[in-house]
């Protein structure tokens, strides 16, 4: 009965129960939800994205709570880019890598490699966790004043210097790296070796992949 509930839930454009908002549950992470905006790589606000909203299953959002208290007493803050992904977007991400005549935004977000390789490098998924909602894209802020901590990429710079061990990033950037790695992983977060911003809560909530839109109603009713 509970599994009908839920696939009515999802038809009608609703999440199933066991997702949230990330802002009910620490409403001092930071959010920049990217796809939401012109400001990625595809250049558009993305199919599915109706609000600029952080949704997840809980114990992924519980979890980033936990970092986040830990990140706080030594002065920094998460901020995300990404959590639950419909999939109408990652088959939007993928018709877009495929789409090998549209270099609109190469200089930016994929200077040193070929567009039509970005899935094979792990960069783009055609199955991606982000649709089952226990993964997210997240970077460090310092506190008080959010000023960014250097990655030494931006978010979704799709190259090798973005492979959270790349040897060519040392000193600073590295510990950067490093620091963010450490308290995820703690919180049970396992992080993706191609990109330095990706972490998946495992064991994951859900084994599906979901399509419902990204809007607070989703998850609020
Ligand atoms: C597109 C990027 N932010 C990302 O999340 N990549 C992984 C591989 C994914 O699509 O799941
Ligand atoms: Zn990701």
């Amino acid at each position: 009965m509970a599994v009908v509930a839920g696939c009515l839930a999802v038809l009608a454009g609703s999440s199933p129960s066991g997702f949230t908002a990330l802002s009910d549950v620490d409403p001092g992470i930071g959010q920049d939800m990217r796809y939401a905006t012109g400001r990625n790589f595809t250049g558009r606000v993305v199919e599915g994205y109706e609000e600029p909203v952080c949704l997840l299953a809980k114990p992924a959002a519980e979890a980033l709570r936990r970092a986040q208290r830990v990140l706080r007493r030594q002065g920094f803050s998460l901020l995300v880019y990404d959590c639950y992904r419909p999939q109408r977007a990652v088959d939007r991400f993928v018709r877009w890598a495929r789409d090998t005549g549209d270099q609109a935004t190469k200089a930016e977000f994929y200077p040193e490699v070929d567009k039509s390789r970005l899935v094979e490098l792990g960069y783009i998924a055609e199955q991606s966790g982000h649709s089952r909602g226990s993964t997210v894209d997240v970077t460090l802020v310092r506190l008080p004043g959010r000023q960014p901590v250097d990655m030494g990429t931006p978010f979704d710079w799709f190259g090798p210097l973005s492979h959270t061990d790349a040897p060519r990033i040392g000193g600073a950037v590295r510990e950067n790296r490093r620091l963010l790695r450490r308290v995820l992983e703690a919180e049970g977060f396992v992080n993706l070796p191609e990109e330095w911003w990706h972490f998946t809560h495992r064991p994951e909530a859900f084994r599906e992949q979901f399509d419902f839109p990204v809007a607070l109603r989703a998850v609020r009713g």
